[in-house]
């Protein structure tokens, strides 16, 4: 039962009892987009009190009732019917396995292989070392924790990126101008990148000028541009979970709030055989220009 478990990390106040099948619904609501005021509405047409209704809803959602946060409604993959495949522009994407909380799902070709090879190359001349963010300031750093080599794309720089960028856009219903330029990655044997959260965290000062630009980062798709020989799964800690990379494959999980609670800690494991090759694409809460 994911939903118990994940309400580990959100303690429920003593002056809001929950039950179980509230805290089910709520969540599979969530799951499936259902915004928080919707979630109000229903639970006033069969009776409750609207005080009590707010106050069972924040407790569960673990945002404030009425914060702006809670209520957004967040796009993505719709998982919702348990399709074996969902339509993204111009093919069919397989989902292999999908979750509910936090909202994760694994895809298979969602990349051809000639498009894989395609991406591999365009990049490979214009990899440097990898930087991160460098939280206190907003710039960038190169970081020990994170030792691959990358590149960013320009959304839409070329015919191959712009399709590729249609296609994920339909298949997380997230729009093209929302996400930022695909990232390449390569990670040679041995290299790794550390568990870590992909949103811009709140506390440190530098975050403010990140968010200007487009937002906060809301979710995040990792495509497997190879299969390396062995090594180099994408882990989740928080939720035992490790995805292997296999060429043309990916991963998209969604983190509502700038939290650990959402529990979309990650992380590259090493590199140990082979090379590994991953195209990122982050998603921002607005028009990242
Ligand atoms: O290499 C991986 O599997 C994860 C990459 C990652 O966390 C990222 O690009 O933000
Ligand atoms: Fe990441």
């Amino acid at each position: 039962m994911g939903y118990n478990q994940g309400m580990d990390n959100h303690p429920i106040s003593a002056a809001t009892p929950v039950s179980d099948e509230l805290r089910h619904w709520a969540m599979e609501q969530r799951s499936r987009n259902v915004d928080p005021e919707a979630m109000l509405q229903a639970l006033l047409a069969v009776g409750w009190q609207t005080e009590q209704a707010q106050a069972a809803l924040g407790a569960v959602l673990d945002t404030p009732p009425n914060s702006p946060a809670g209520a957004r409604p967040l796009p993505g993959p719709d998982l919702s019917a348990a399709r074996p495949a969902l339509p993204a522009a111009d093919r069919q994407v397989q989902v292999v396995v999908a979750m509910e909380y936090p909202p994760l799902a694994v895809f298979s070709q969602l990349l051809s292989a000639d498009e894989c090879t395609a991406l591999i190359a365009a990049a490979r001349p214009r990899l440097a070392r990898s930087l991160t963010v460098e939280t206190h300031t907003g710039g960038e750093q190169v970081n020990a924790d994170r030792t691959s080599e990358g590149m960013f794309f320009e959304r839409g720089e070329s015919d191959l990126v712009r399709q590729i960028e249609g296609r994920i856009a339909a298949l997380l219903r997230w729009p093209v101008d929302h996400g930022e330029g695909l990232q390449v990655l390569r990670y040679g044997p041995g290299a790794e990148y550390k568990p870590h959260y992909d949103y811009f965290d709140p506390r440190e000062a530098g975050t403010a000028a990140m968010l200007r630009r487009g937002g906060q980062r809301l979710a995040t798709l990792v495509m497997y541009l190879n299969t390396p020989e062995a090594g180099g799964a994408t882990a989740f800690p928080a939720l035992g979970l490790t995805v292997t990379p296999q060429r043309g494959n990916a991963v998209f999980f969604r983190y509502d709030r700038p939290h650990p609670n959402t529990r979309s800690l990650h992380g590259g494991a090493p590199v140990l055989a082979g090379e590994k090759w991953i195209a990122t694409k982050w998603l921002r809460e607005r028009t990242f220009e």
